[in-house]
C-alpha cells in the first residue's frame, strides 16, 4: 500500500511516462515527451542503426578493397574474398531485421476483462472493439502507420482495409469470421500516439479461456514479445486458465516481464470498507503467482508489476482530453487516484519493454556486429601481413637488383679498360708479327721464285703468259706460307683473348643470366685467318724484263755495274717514302709515288736511273764517236806501253770471253736473268706493302676483337636493360603493395573504431540495464 501511495504521489509530481497537467478537472497529455523511458530504446535503435550503416559500408569497402588485391596481385585469394563479401548480405539482413525492430507488447486474460480497453486506453483512443461478452475473435496487432492515414491488414493479404472494418474483422460476433489465431494488423498514424511513434506495437488476444490452441499463439505471437500483460479482473481472483497460459509462456521463454493489470478496480468504489484487504489480496496472489509460481522476478520487483487500474475509466478521461464523443462520461469516486495508477502502470511499463527490447533485440545486433568486425579485421590483418611479407620479399629483391646493377657497372667499367689494353697491345703484337713474317717471305722470294717451273719462250704472248702464272705462283705461295706461319699463331693468341673477353664478361652476368648467356658469349667457332691479298697482278704490272745479250765485260754492262752502285749508295742515303696505310683491309691502292716506282723509276736520289743512263750512253758515245782516228790512237798507245803480245793475248781472252757468253745466252740463261729480274722488283714492291699489309691485318684484329667485345657488351647491355625493367617492376610492386597494407591497416583500424563504437553502444544501452 505504501508502494502505491508513493507512486501515486509522485505521479502527482508530473513524474510520470507523459507530462500530465490537470486542468479544469481534466488531464492532458502531451504524446512528444522527450523523456519518456521509450526513448532508451529509440535512441539505441537509432545509434545501432547508424552503426550498422557504417559497418555496411566497410564491409563493401573491405570487399572493394579485397578485390583490388586479389587476382594477379595475390595478396588474398578468392576465397577471402568470398568469405568477406558473405558479410555484405549478413548486414544488409541485419538492417533490415533492424528497420523493423519494434518493442512489442502482448495483453492477454479472460474474455471480457477489458484487454481491448486498456490498449485503448493506451493508445488515448478507441481503436480496438470492446464490449461485453466474448468480443476479440483473433489477434489484433496495432502498429505505427509511416503515413497519416490509418489502415488495417490481414495476414495473408496485402490489401488495405479501412481502419472502421476492424469492428467486423476483429469481432467475434461478425459474420465474416477470422480464424483465433490469424492476425490483422491495425496501422494508426504515430504521430497520434506516442506508443506508436516510439515502435511499440500492442497485441490484443481473444480470451485465454475460450481457446485450446494456445501454444500454437505462444510459438506464433509470443515469442518474440518483450513484455505481457495480464489483464485480470480485479472483482475476482486470478483463474487457472490464467495462470496456465502463463506457466506454458514461462516454459518457452526465459524470464518472459508479465505485468498484472487488476482491471475493473472501479468497481472497488461500491466497497469502500473492503477496498485494502481486496486489494492487498489480489495483490499477494500476484506476487505469489510471479515470484514463486513462474519465478519470473523476485517478490519485490513482482510487487513493482502489479497495478490496480480501471482501463475503462483511463479510457474515458483520454478520450474527453481528446474532446472525443463518449457514451458514458460519469467518473465514480477515487477515479483520479486509478488514472494515476493506469499511468504509473504505463511508466513502468515503458521503463521495462525499452530495457527489455533494447536488450533482446540490440544486444544480439551488437554482438553479430562486433563479430562481423572481428572477422573482417581478421581477414585484412592477414591481407596486412601477407602484404608486409611480400613487400619485404620485394624490398629484397630491390636491393640485390640495385646491388647486382652496380656491380655490374663497375665490373663492366673495369673490364672495358682491361680489354682495350689487350686489344692495343694484340695489335700491336699482330702488326710486328706480321711485318717480320712478310718480310721473312719477301728475303725469300728467290726460293718461291726458282720453284716456278713452267716451259720459258721469249716470245711476247709466250712471256706475258707466263708472268702472268708467275704472279699467280708467287701469290699463292706467299700467301699460303703467310697463312700457314700467321694464322695458326695469330689465331691462337685471338682464341686465348677472346675467351679471356667471354670469361670476363660471363662472370659480369647474374648467376641466373649466365646459362642463357653462355650459347651466346662463346668465342666464334671458325678459326681466325687473317685477311690479306697480295695481288701481284697488280703489284708487279709495270714489271718490264729486260732480256737484252749483254756481254758481261762490256763497256756499257761495267758503267751500268758501277752506275749500280753509285744508285745503291744513293738509294741507301734516300730511303724511299711509304704512302699512309689505308683504313680497311684489301689490295693497297697504288699511290702517287708507288706509280712512279712502278713505271720503272725507283727512288735514287739526286740523280734518277734515268739520268745516269743519259750520263754512260754520253760516256760510252764519247769513247766510240772518234771514229778511226780515236781507235788508232789508242791502240798505238797499248802497243807501245804493254807491248803487242799482251794486246793480242788480252784480245784474245775478251774475244773467248765475249764468244763463251754470247754461246751460253740460251733460253735457260734467260729465263735465269728474267728471274733474277723480276725477283728484284717483287721483293721491291712486295717490302713496299710491309707496313700496310701489317697494319690491314693489325687491323683486322682489332676490328675482330672490337665486334666481340661489342657483342659482348651489348649482351650484357639486354641484361641491364631487363635488370632495370625487371627493378621498375619490383618498384611498381613495392608500391602497389605499400599502398595494399596502408589500405589494410586503415581498414583493419576502422574495425577497431566500430568494435569500439559497438563497445560504447553496449555501456550506454546494454551494461547499465
Ligand atoms: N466497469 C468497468 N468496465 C470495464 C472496464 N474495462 C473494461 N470494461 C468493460 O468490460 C467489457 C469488456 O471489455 P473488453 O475490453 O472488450 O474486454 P476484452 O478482454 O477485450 O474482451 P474480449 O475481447 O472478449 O476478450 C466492456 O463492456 C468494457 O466497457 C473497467 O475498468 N471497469
Amino acid at each position: 500500500m505504501a508502494a502505491y501511495v508513493n507512486r501515486t504521489m509522485s505521479m502527482m509530481a508530473g513524474d510520470g511516462p507523459h507530462n500530465v497537467a490537470m486542468n479544469n478537472g481534466t488531464m492532458r497529455v502531451n504524446v512528444g515527451n522527450v523523456d519518456s523511458p521509450l526513448q532508451i530504446f529509440v535512441r539505441a535503435k537509432k545509434k545501432i542503426n547508424d552503426i550498422f550503416i557504417e559497418i555496411d559500408d566497410y564491409v563493401k569497402d573491405a570487399v572493394t578493397f579485397m578485390h583490388a588485391v586479389s587476382g594477379e596481385n595475390g595478396i588474398a585469394t578468392p576465397q577471402d574474398v568470398a568469405n568477406v563479401e558473405a558479410y555484405v548480405s549478413k548486414v544488409e539482413a541485419i538492417r533490415e531485421v533492424l528497420k523493423r525492430d519494434h518493442m512489442k507488447v502482448a495483453f492477454f486474460g479472460r474474455t471480457s476483462n477489458g484487454k481491448s480497453t486498456v490498449i485503448n486506453a493506451m493508445l488515448h483512443d478507441k481503436i480496438l472493439p470492446s464490449g461485453i461478452g466474448h468480443t476479440t475473435n483473433c489477434f489484433l496487432q496495432v502498429e505505427g502507420s509511416d503515413t497519416d492515414e490509418a489502415f488495417l491488414k490481414t495476414e495473408d493479404s496485402e490489401e488495405k482495409h479501412n481502419v472502421q472494418s476492424v469492428s467486423q474483422l476483429g469481432h467475434a460476433l461478425c459474420t465474416t469470421r477470422l480464424q483465433e489465431s490469424s492476425l490483422v494488423h491495425i496501422y494508426w498514424p504515430r504521430e497520434l500516439c506516442a506508443l506508436l511513434r516510439d515502435d511499440v506495437v500492442l497485441v490484443d488476444s481473444p480470451g485465454v479461456d475460450v481457446s485450446p490452441n494456445l501454444d500454437e499463439w505462444i510459438d506464433k505471437y509470443c515469442l518474440d514479445a518483450d513484455v505481457f500483460v495480464l489483464v485480470a479482473n480485479a472483482e475476482s481472483t486470478l483463474m487457472l486458465t490464467e495462470k496456465n497460459f502463463f506457466h506454458k509462456v514461462s516454459t518457452k521463454i526465459s524470464q518472459p516481464n508479465i505485468f498484472i493489470l487488476n482491471n475493473r478496480w472501479d468497481a472497488s468504489a461500491s466497497e469502500p470498507e473492503f477496498l485494502d484487504q481486496v486489494r492487498s489480496q489480489h495483490a499477494n496472489r500476484c506476487v505469489d503467482f510471479l515470484s514463486r509460481e513462474l519465478r519470473v522476478c523476485s517478490p519485490k520487483e513482482a510487487e513493482e508489476r502489479i497495478f490496480f487500474i480501471s482501463a475503462k475509466e483511463a479510457l474515458l478521461t483520454r478520450m474527453k482530453e481528446r474532446e472525443k464523443p463518449v457514451s458514458s462520461p460519469i467518473l465514480v469516486e477515487g477515479h483520479q487516484v486509478r488514472y494515476f495508477e493506469f499511468v504509473d502502470f504505463e511508466r513502468k511499463f515503458e521503463e521495462c519493454i525499452s530495457q527489455s527490447a533494447v536488450q533482446t533485440k540490440f544486444a544480439q545486433h551488437s554482438r553479430r556486429g562486433k563479430n562481423i568486425a572481428a572477422d573482417v579485421m581478421a581477414a585484412l590483418e592477414q591481407i596486412y601481413t601477407t602484404a608486409c611479407n611480400m613487400k619485404a620479399t620485394k624490398v629484397e629483391k630491390q636491393r640485390i637488383l640495385q646491388e647486382q646493377l652496380t656491380c655490374i657497372e663497375e665490373q663492366l667499367t673495369s673490364i672495358t679498360r682491361q680489354m682495350k689494353d689487350k686489344i692495343g697491345k694484340m695489335v700491336e703484337s699482330v702488326e710486328h708479327k706480321v711485318s717480320l713474317t712478310l718480310s721473312q717471305e719477301i728475303r725469300r722470294l728467290s726460293a718461291l721464285v726458282d720453284e716456278y717451273d713452267t716451259p720459258f719462250r721469249t716470245e711476247r704472248a709466250a712471256l706475258e703468259q707466263y708472268k702472268r702464272s708467275l704472279h699467280r705462283h708467287v701469290e699463292s705461295g706467299l700467301g699460303s706460307r703467310l697463312k700457314k706461319r700467321l694464322s695458326s699463331d695469330i689465331g691462337h693468341e685471338m682464341d686465348e683473348a677472346q675467351k679471356e673477353m667471354a670469361d670476363g664478361m660471363y662472370n659480369i652476368l647474374p648467376i641466373h643470366k649466365r646459362a642463357a648467356a653462355a650459347s651466346v658469349i662463346m668465342p666464334h667457332q671458325q678459326p681466325f685467318e687473317v685477311l690479306y691479298r697480295l695481288n701481284c697482278d697488280n703489284l708487279c704490272a709495270d714489271f718490264q724484263e729486260d732480256l737484252t745479250f749483254r756481254f758481261s765485260y762490256g763497256i756499257t754492262a761495267i758503267i751500268q755495274r758501277f752506275q749500280g752502285k753509285n744508285t745503291n749508295k744513293i738509294a741507301l742515303k734516300n730511303p724511299p717514302q711509304y704512302t699512309p696505310i689505308p683504313p680497311t683491309i684489301g689490295p693497297p691502292a697504288p699511290s702517287g709515288e708507288l706509280s712512279r716506282m712502278g713505271n720503272g723509276g725507283s727512288v735514287v736520289g739526286p740523280l734518277s736511273a734515268e739520268e745516269w743512263s743519259m750520263i754512260s750512253k754520253f760516256a760510252l758515245g764519247a769513247l766510240t764517236s772518234q771514229g778511226t782516228m780515236g781507235g788508232l790512237l789508242l791502240s798505238g798507245l797499248l802497243l807501245k806501253t804493254v807491248g803487242w803480245r799482251v794486246v793480242v793475248v788480252t784480245g784474245a781472252i775478251y774475244g773467248a770471253l765475249y764468244a763463251y757468253e754470247r754461246l751460253t745466252w740460251t733460253a735457260k740463261a734467260q729465263e735465269r736473268l728474267f728471274k733474277k729480274q723480276y725477283v728484284a722488283h717483287a721483293g721491291k714492291k712486295l717490302r713496299l706493302i710491309v707496313d700496310l699489309t701489317s697494319a690491314n691485318c693489325s687491323h683486322q684484329v682489332q676490328q675482330e676483337l672490337s665486334t666481340m667485345f661489342a657483342r659482348l657488351c651489348r649482351l650484357i647491355d639486354e641484361a641491364t636493360t631487363e635488370m632495370d625493367s625487371e627493378l621498375t617492376e619490383v618498384r611498381e610492386a613495392i608500391k602497389m603493395l605499400d599502398d595494399a597494407s596502408t589500405s589494410a591497416k586503415k581498414l583493419r583500424n576502422k574495425a577497431n573504431y566500430l568494435s569500439h563504437e559497438l563497445e560504447l553502444f553496449d555501456d550506454a544501452f546494454l551494461k547499465s540495464n
